[in-house]
């Protein structure tokens, strides 16, 4: 098969189940899922579906209970907790609903952080954030400790440094969720930005609006993929980001 047509991302008969205080929570039953290079898929459902569940077995950052999953055709069954944080770091960029920035780090050394811990040497990696936070807007920022920053500038950050090694795939938790309409804007326009570059993203969301950015739209409900606009024939939706910029302030 040739490399464009080896899914970026592959899971098969994933199952998750958390047991905490209460009764089990069965989060992830029996998925399946498939995402082809350069696609941007969101993730919908409502709350306590289980999309972030599913978002961090795809990222390793938890373990499925059942099931594996293929990074660009590498089976991760056999993936420790190190080699995870290798892929994390090379393959897979992750950004969060809480950004997740090492508070008592400046911007520029945030950014730089996940590149020079994937061995790019100093100047290379001091050269892709000042080209990623340019691109972003956040020049005159770099010195600047998280907190200093607005939640729309943080989360900028958070993708620059998803970003800084070129990861094949991102994943984004609910990236726009603790910010307001026009943070949420303006982090949809970027990922759409990078999506037109040929990024593939994966993005999990409860808001049905910012789902529309995406070309592929699946929900999610009670732990199983309810629908999925590419298993029912239908070609892939390029809706582009016009619901996103409708959102008033
Ligand atoms: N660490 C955990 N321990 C126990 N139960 C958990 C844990 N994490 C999630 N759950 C439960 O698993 C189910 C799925 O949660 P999950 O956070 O994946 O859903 P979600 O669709 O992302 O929800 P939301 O949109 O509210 O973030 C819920 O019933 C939740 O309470």
């Amino acid at each position: 098969m040739s490399e464009d047509r080896v899914p970026v991302l592959r899971a098969a008969g994933l199952v998750k189940t958390h047991h905490g205080e209460g009764a089990p929570a069965h989060a992830v039953r029996e998925v399946d899922l498939g995402v082809a290079r350069g696609e941007f898929v969101a993730i919908t459902g409502p709350s306590g579906a289980g999309k972030s569940t599913l978002l961090h077995l795809l990222g390793g950052l938890q373990r499925p209970d059942a099931g594996s999953i293929w990074l660009d055709g590498r089976c991760t069954d056999s993936f420790s907790e190190a080699r995870w944080a290798v892929e994390r770091r090379r393959s897979i960029g992750i950004v969060f609903q809480f950004f997740n920035l090492v508070s008592n780090l400046s911007v520029a050394d945030n950014v730089e952080l996940p590149a020079l811990l994937a061995g790019a040497p100093p100047k290379k990696a001091r050269a892709e954030r000042e080209a990623l936070l340019a691109e972003l807007g956040l020049e005159g920022k770099e010195r600047s400790l998280p907190g200093e920053l607005s939640g729309g500038e943080q989360q900028r950050v958070a993708l620059a440094r998803a970003l800084v090694n070129h990861p094949p795939l991102l994943l984004a938790d609910e990236p726009a969720g603790s910010l307001d309409s026009k943070g949420t804007r303006e982090v949809m326009r970027l990922l759409s930005r990078f999506h037109g570059r040929g990024q593939t993203i994966v993005l999990v969301t409860h808001d049905a609006r910012l789902a529309s950015a995406a070309d592929r739209v699946i929900s999610f409900f009670d732990g199983r993929i309810a629908d999925d606009a590419s298993l029912d024939g239908a070609p892939p939706r390029r809706a582009g980001i016009s619901g996103v910029l409708e959102l008033k302030d």
